[in-house]
């Protein structure tokens, strides 16, 4: 049995496309919550529209997931350590997969490390890569990247979570497949509010290769594969969340460059991420341009066109990472 716990948007898709591979709990805190999805036939909060196979178990009890031998973390990256910490025993010799995107702030830890450090006896793994939880839940094509320091437990993974419309790669590079996945998410607020504040696709265009190229900055000084970053947790999901205003980071960039309000309850990863990889990126002096750019903006310190003429009157340089 596969337990997924975190009833949001990611979790319940995900729940839904494992369905067809065999038995499946979708877990969530809130038995309200529970008890609405089990009623509508969908998760109204987080994914309308798609229907909840009847196959899918739905759960508040953690002890539901005792039989679970893979569990999927859906919850944001900066309540991940609350979670564990919280059901460590419940988890405890399981295989772990996060399926969050980000850095976390106070540690400057991504998912895997989280996960080894609050549950030492589980394997750790990532899900990430290009996919939007409404493509997900609809079956429709996607492809994304499976990361295990374990290559025998990462290709077991890559078995039981591929399915018919969701197909898995898989690397052991779990530095990399993390980093790309939480920097996309930054690079997708700068370009969301060059975008909303007029400056035209141009820029975003530039704002995406030269956020890659601080991608790789970042990414090679920590120890990931260059290869792993040019792949679908790096390139293929900066291109999907840069371009599409489906993305919750982008649209929120948007709104900071149209000077509009952002619901707040909405789940915008790259912020905090934004502030917990300028925080490292200054402790191994790497130069992050945009990143800074994005931290500037989302604490109110930049408006759009200061960042932007902050970035367009650096030194000239030869182009490379
Ligand atoms: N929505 C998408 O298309 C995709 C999302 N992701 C990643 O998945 C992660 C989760 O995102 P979404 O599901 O979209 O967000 P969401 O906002 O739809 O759902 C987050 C869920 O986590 C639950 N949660 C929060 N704190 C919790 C706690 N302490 N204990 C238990 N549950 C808690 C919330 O109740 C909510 O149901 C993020 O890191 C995001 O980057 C990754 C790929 C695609
Ligand atoms: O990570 C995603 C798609 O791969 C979802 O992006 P948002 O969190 O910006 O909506």
């Amino acid at each position: 049995m596969i337990g997924v716990m975190g009833a949001g948007a990611f979790g319940t898709a995900l729940a839904i496309s494992l369905t067809g591979n065999g038995p499946v709990t979708l877990w969530a805190r809130d038995r309200t919550h529970i008890d609405e999805m089990r009623i509508a036939g969908e998760n109204a909060r987080r994914l309308p529209g798609t229907a909840l196979p009847d196959t899918l178990r739905l759960s508040a009890d953690i002890d539901e997931l005792q039989h679970a031998t893979i569990v999927l973390l859906a919850v944001p990256m900066q309540k991940l350590r609350t979670v564990l910490t919280e059901y460590a025993p419940n988890l405890a010799g399981k295989t772990l997969v996060a399926c969050c995107k980000g850095v976390e702030l106070e540690t400057l830890q991504g998912p895997v490390q989280v996960i080894t450090e609050t549950v030492p006896d589980a394997v750790a793994a990532i899900l990430t890569g290009p996919g939007f939880a409404h493509d997900i839940a609809k079956g429709l094509p996607t492809a994304m990247t499976l990361a295990c320091a374990d290559a025998l437990a990462g290709g077991a993974l890559q078995d039981r979570l591929s399915t018919a419309n969701l197909r898995l790669y898989r690397t052991t590079d779990t530095i990399g497949s993390e980093l790309g996945g939480a920097l996309k998410n930054v690079m997708a607020i700068a370009c969301g509010a060059a975008m909303g504040a007029g400056l035209g696709e141009s820029a975003r265009a530039a704002l995406m290769t030269r956020g890659y190229a601080e991608m790789q900055r970042m990414a090679q000084a920590v120890g990931a594969r260059a290869e792993t970053l040019s792949g679908l947790s790096g390139f293929g999901d900066l291109t999907l969340t840069c371009t599409s205003e489906q993305s919750r980071n982008a649209r929120f960039g948007l709104s900071i460059g149209r000077g509009e309000d952002f619901d707040a309850s909405v789940t915008v990863e790259g912020a905090a991420t934004a502030q917990a990889v300028q925080a490292r990126a200054r402790a191994l002096q790497i130069d992050m341009p945009i990143t800074d750019a994005v931290c500037g903006l989302t604490n109110g310190q930049l408006r759009v066109d200061q960042a932007m003429n902050n970035l367009l009157s650096r030194p000239l340089k030869e182009e490379k990472c």
